[in-house]
């Protein structure tokens, strides 16, 4: 199948990155948030990350345009009518992701694959949300998404070869890696990853060292880029919450229990980088 057409969910993080790439490859994409501030904060980082490219001398300004070009508003899900392929990337929440992929199913043409961003819902689960469960998969890509080189791609247990290929070769034009894995609480990435995340936190709670230093053990004795606190920061401490909470849940054992403190955080509005807030401050 030809995807030519690709509507983007969310204009957060995740999902500006994901248009921002999409685009850069050539694609025409809507990028969909609920309101008319989310598609403009998103779309500032697009074009914020496309001037470094210029400043670089990777990119034209004229380039830089004909990229920007590609990308339109959109805040209404309709805008879905006409797209070959939709990349949900909106709050890790079950019920959310169900009711969008129900919707999806409704407005979109009968050919159109839809993809969710999820980073560790089940994707057989969304799917059933659909009348067309082979043809949604999970397109996982990694924060922050024009640099990482990984899309973890998700099999639902009824998602077609055909739409695999499809996702797999799109991935390839985004000049990113496919790796396929199965669906499973967590996948690949995050069953190995958060547990590692929410292990650091209780070390931080047990006060067995300050933050600083759990972070200097990771990156300097293990060649981390980032230590395991400043990573949860940058991915989300919300986001790193739902996750352990879906493979607690998932799997019903308590090795993957979400540290307490990372509750209090949340809790108290301190989701990390994006609220200015996390285990360490931000401007
Ligand atoms: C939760 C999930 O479901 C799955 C996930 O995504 S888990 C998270 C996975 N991601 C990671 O583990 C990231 C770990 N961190 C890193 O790899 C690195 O720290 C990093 C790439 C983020 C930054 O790298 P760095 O060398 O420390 O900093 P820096 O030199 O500023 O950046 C390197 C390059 O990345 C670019 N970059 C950094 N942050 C960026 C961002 N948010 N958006 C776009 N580009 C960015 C910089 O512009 C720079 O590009 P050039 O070299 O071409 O100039
Ligand atoms: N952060 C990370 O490192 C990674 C995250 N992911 C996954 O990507 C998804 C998005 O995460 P991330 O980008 O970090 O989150 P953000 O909080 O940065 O962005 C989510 C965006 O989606 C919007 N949104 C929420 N509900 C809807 C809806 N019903 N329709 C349209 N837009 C909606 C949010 O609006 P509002 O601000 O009003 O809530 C927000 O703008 C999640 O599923 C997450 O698990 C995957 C890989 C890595």
């Amino acid at each position: 199948m030809t995807i030519q057409k690709v509507l983007v969910i969310g204009a957060g993080q995740m999902g500006s990155g994901i248009a921002q790439v999409c685009a850069q490859a050539g694609f025409d994409v809507k990028l969909n948030d609920m309101k008319e501030e989310f598609f403009q904060r998103g779309l500032t980082t697009i074009t914020k990350n496309l001037s470094r490219n210029v400043e670089k001398g990777r990119m034209t300004e004229d380039e830089k345009e004909q990229v920007l070009s590609r990308i339109t508003k959109s805040l209404d899900l309709n805008d879905a009518s006409d797209v070959d392929l939709v990349i949900e990337a909106a709050v890790e929440n079950m019920e959310i992701k169900q009711s969008i992929f129900k919707q999806l199913d409704e407005i979109t043409p009968k050919h159109a694959i839809l993809a969710s961003n999820t980073s560790s819902l089940p994707i057989t689960e969304i799917a059933a949300a659909t009348n067309r469960p082979e043809q949604v998969i999970g397109m996982h890509f990694m924060n922050p998404v024009p640099v990482m080189k990984l899309v973890e791609i998700i099999r639902g247990l009824a998602t077609t070869d055909e739409v695999y290929t499809s996702i797999e070769e799109m991935t390839k034009k985004l000049n990113k890696v496919p790796v396929e894995v199965n669906d499973f609480p967590g996948f690949v990435s995050n069953r190995i990853l958060m547990p590692m995340i929410n292990e650091a936190i209780y070390t931080l709670y047990e006060g067995v060292a300050t933050k600083e230093a759990i972070d200097d053990v990771m990156k300097l004795g293990m060649n981390h880029p980032m230590g395991p606190l400043q990573l949860a920061d940058f991915i989300g401490l919300d986001t790193c919450l739902y996750i352990m909470e879906i493979l607690h849940d998932g799997f019903g054992d308590s090795k993957y229990r979400p540290c307490p403190l990372l509750r209090k955080y949340v809790k108290a509005g301190w989701l990390g980088k994006k609220t200015g807030r996390g285990f360490y401050e931000y401007e």
